[in-house]
């Protein structure tokens, strides 16, 4: 068990569901089109203005101002889109930017291409539990510069984080990034109730889109769900660690 509770990443679809997953006390809020798949990204004007609206929580004097990422799309697993792709994301100014990872011989050098991004933008890179997520690129994440790992699940049909892959698997990937100087966070069609299985492992996030939602992934934003989130890991009273 770590010392204090995961912190919680709300994925956000939309600059109404952004302000309200920071006054219900998200950690991180995650900007992610789940229309559009796994990791769907924002347009570049829809980011701009997301970084304008982050800006403005910090100069306005917000009571809680919540660290701000963003998914860079489910990409083809090849060198050259994949930089293009986070590249085009780091420069709205999101100042931490997550890229999928799918299972490909391509993988390790998809992480190789984003190390130069990764010395100027935290690169967060996710492997997903419905993949047969390969753990030997944790070593390269972390010898890439990388900020930190996750692991989601790529299709949402296929079950959530904890029916593909056990607590003592998911704690040997938390044990193998912290080794490797990287942050960690679970993700994956979690449902509250996971909350209790999965915060004894240890990670610093746990995300969240589909049980934060009425009406599944795709559908908005709930703000009791999130607070009843925030009341299950722990984070019930006052504002977050960031
Ligand atoms: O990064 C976290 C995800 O947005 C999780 O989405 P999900 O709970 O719908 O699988």
């Amino acid at each position: 068990m770590t010392e204090r509770p995961p912190g919680l990443l709300a994925s956000v679809a939309d600059l109404h569901e952004m302000e309200l997953a920071r006054a219900g006390g998200a950690d991180i809020v995650d900007l992610k089109q789940p229309a559009f798949g796994a990791l769907g990204a924002w347009s570049p004007p829809a980011l701009t203005a997301a970084v304008m609206l982050w800006n403005a929580w910090s100069s306005g004097g917000a009571d809680h101002r919540p660290a701000l990422s963003a998914t860079a799309g489910d990409q083809p697993m090849v060198p050259a889109l994949i930089l293009a792709a986070a590249t085009r994301i780091a420069g709205t100014g999101v100042p931490i930017v997550k890229v999928g990872l799918f299972a490909s011989p391509h993988a390790g050098a998809c992480i190789e291409a984003l190390a130069p991004l990764a010395a100027r933008t935290r690169l967060i890179g996710v492997l997903f539990a419905d993949e047969g997520p390969d753990f030997g690129h944790i070593a390269t994440l972390g010898r890439c510069g990388f900020a930190g790992v996750m692991i989601d699940t790529a299709d949402k049909r296929s079950g959530s984080l904890t029916e593909h892959l056990d607590p003592l698997t998911l704690g040997q990937f938390v044990g193998e990034a912290r080794r490797h100087g990287l942050m960690t966070g679970l993700a994956g069609s979690l449902k509250l109730p996971d909350i209790a299985t999965l915060a004894p492992v240890g990670p610093d996030y746990l995300g969240f889109r589909g049980a934060l939602c009425a009406g599944g992934r795709t559908g908005t934003l709930d703000p009791a769900r999130l607070a009843l989130a925030r009341e299950k890991l722990g984070l019930s009273s006052g504002f977050p660690r960031i």
